[in-house]
């Protein structure tokens, strides 16, 4: 018998187009992953909500009336064609638009039941808890152990035993210690561009965020790195709330729980990945992800 969804999923493709057809450019998902269900999702507690978002560049409105609540410890990828405002709405995220003039922001963001906007929120406390991988790595001209010790540095810890466990501690978690463990007083920039992602993303760590944004984290990496880039996500979204932005769909069906697809600054679609994929509900997320358009 047919499922409500599989019949809304018929009727929204074209009359001559069969189930199977339709659906023959989408991602395939990765069976060996264990990702939440829909029913999983719905029960796990919300990390991020977020009700009715406008966000404005000057006159620009590049988000419209967003809405969505993202999991805690699990990955949620943004996903929609270039300009559709995935990267702004990450920004928001951790009001790292806040930097650029002319902004505004309209609507409500909690945190873990905590307005982000709220008039004593101390944003470059809240960064620390939202932690931020942008798609270009950006080590600092530090060393390797500078770099993942900066932020508890700046934060005012000294004891050198207590940077060095946390650098040891980031650095597994990033996958990366094993390969520097016998040179952390090297420059980053002597490591690949994979292992400088993965420094990044350690960095990140070494602040104790609850929230990880990664925008497009592995596109400027080789096949290799991006697999383990993409490990490593799956791996930290046991410790950690992870929200990617990927223009990669298959990257977004490997990694993630929830997919949210995003169409000309509009939320289009949300839901587990493993739905979205295989029945979405709207046309205009079919058609993305089967490669009419995008
Ligand atoms: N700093 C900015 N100033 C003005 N407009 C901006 C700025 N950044 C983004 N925009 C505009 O906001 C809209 C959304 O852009 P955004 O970068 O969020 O989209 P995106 O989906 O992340 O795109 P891409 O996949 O190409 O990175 C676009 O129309 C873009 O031109």
């Amino acid at each position: 018998m047919m499922t409500a969804s599989a019949q809304h999923h018929t009727a929204a493709m074209p009359p001559d187009a069969k189930a199977t057809d339709s659906l023959v450019r989408a991602p395939k998902l990765d069976q060996n992953r264990s990702v939440r269900t829909a029913q999983e999702l719905k029960d796990a507690r919300s990390k991020i909500t977020v009700s009715n978002l406008d966000f404005f560049y000057g006159d620009h409105q590049a988000l419209f009336d967003i809405n969505l609540s993202v999991p805690e410890r699990c990955v949620t990828a943004f996903i929609g064609p270039s300009g559709c405002g995935k990267s702004t709405f990450l920004r928001c995220l951790n009001r790292m638009n806040d930097m650029i003039e002319g902004t505004r922001v309209d609507g409500h963001i909690e945190l873990g039941g905590h307005n982000l906007h709220g008039p004593k929120v101390d944003v470059v406390e809240l960064r620390k808890r939202v932690g931020m991988v942008f798609q270009k790595s950006n080590p600092f001209p530090k060393t390797i152990l500078e770099n993942v010790t900066y932020g508890p540095k700046v934060a005012g810890l000294k004891d050198r035993a207590k940077l060095k466990e946390i650098a040891e501690r980031c650095l597994q978690q990033a996958a990366l210690w094993d390969e520097v463990k016998d040179r952390l007083n090297d420059s980053a920039f002597a490591l690949s561009g994979g292992q400088q992602q993965r420094l990044c993303i350690a960095r990140a760590l070494a602040t104790s965020p609850d929230v990880l944004l990664m925008d497009e984290p592995a596109s400027a990496l080789d096949p290799a790195s991006t697999s383990r880039i993409e490990d490593l996500i799956f791996e930290l979204k046991d410790r950690y709330t992870i929200v990617i932005v990927t223009h990669n769909m298959q990257q977004a069906a490997r990694v993630s729980d929830q997919t949210a697809f995003f169409f000309q600054g509009e939320l289009i679609e949300a839901g587990a990945t493993n739905d979205l994929f295989t029945t979405p509900e709207k046309k205009q997320t079919e058609d993305y992800i089967t490669g009419r358009f995008g």
